[in-house]
């Protein structure tokens, strides 16, 4: 059986562009899914954002987060994110990587061809199931490793997520994979299914080495808490993987029920961007004034 020992290199990383933004404070970063929900987060001055598997699975083929999403559609995603906001930052949901340690070897060069910062990566087995299993902590560390050495010296940030708080070995057992991962190459973890209150909110951080990421899932087991109160825990990181999809349902069931409703929008102008707004957003002004530059160019003649 492969060790830890074995497979970890040892040698000491570069400062990525993810550990400055951790220098200048704690990271939120909101989940999005498309080129639009990227360009919304870059227009409100984000640097960081989480290109959510959940939330990509829904608006990429309108189905739930159980594995049916594959990583080539993924990193297609995430190419067209990255390019709508070249400004932020983006950590891409990239599962448990597709399969084996090769597998995960080609996901993350994939991913850091889109222009990415970094990915997730998790033990869960895959396809994931309704109550969640996970692989044996030494082959999910081996993924690490083989992810670590795709990712050489490029600017690209691993953050590992384990899910063994929701089976047998809980909380426990969690901590002490968070640790494994952090000894196999990743560089920050991320405890899982849930940590279930605040005062295992603070364990995780009491117990755990390294960066640490959590998710402020609405409606799910873990407490909601601002980026200070997270950060006076003992977090780097903070996803809120759902929020913009949640957001984005709701405001498209409102509106398209009242426009079913009453046949017409005009009642409901205050909850739709308007035309300025949403042109500028996607920065048309800006690439009408780059075509105007070009439709007065002229080679300069001898
Ligand atoms: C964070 C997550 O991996 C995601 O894909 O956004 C999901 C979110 C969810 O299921 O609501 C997860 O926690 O598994
Ligand atoms: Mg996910």
């Amino acid at each position: 059986m492969i060790t830890v020992k074995q497979i970890s290199n040892g040698t000491r990383r570069r400062k990525m562009h993810m550990h400055r933004l951790i220098e200048e404070g704690i990271v939120l970063m909101p989940g999005i899914y498309d080129a639009l929900s990227a360009a919304v987060l870059q227009s409100l001055g984000f640097k960081a954002g989480f290109v959510s598997g959940y939330a990509v699975s829904a608006s990429r083929l309108g189905m739930p987060d159980i594995g049916l999403l594959t990583t080539p559609e993924m990193a297609d995603a995430a190419r067209a994110i990255c390019a709508a906001a070249p400004n932020v930052a983006f950590i891409i949901d990239a599962d448990t990587g597709g399969g084996n340690a090769l597998n995960v070897q080609r996901t993350v060069r994939d991913i850091i061809a889109t222009g990415a910062a970094g990915l997730f990566l998790e033990d869960q087995v895959w396809p994931k199931k309704c109550g969640k299993q996970v692989i044996a902590a030494d082959d999910h560390a081996a993924k690490i490793a083989a992810a670590r050495e795709a990712i050489g010296d490029s600017d690209f940030f691993l953050i590992t997520r384990t899910d063994a708080r929701a089976t047998a070995g809980g909380l426990a057992e969690a901590i002490a994979r968070a640790n494994l991962y952090m000894e196999a190459g990743t560089d920050a973890c991320f405890v899982e299914a849930p940590p279930r209150s605040d005062d295992e909110m603070r364990e995780v951080c009491k117990k755990t080495n390294g960066f640490r990421a959590a998710n402020m899932l609405e409606g799910g087991y873990t407490p909601l808490h601002t980026p200070q109160e997270l950060k006076e825990m003992g977090f780097h990181l903070i996803v809120h993987s759902t929020t913009a999809v949640y957001a984005s349902a709701r405001a498209l069931i409102d509106v398209l029920r009242a426009l079913k409703d009453e046949g017409s929008s005009r009642n409901h102008l205050r909850k739709l961007t308007t035309f300025e707004e949403f042109n500028g957003m996607i920065g048309l002004k800006t690439l009408n004034e780059i075509g105007a530059r070009f439709e007065k160019f002229s080679v300069p003649k001898n």
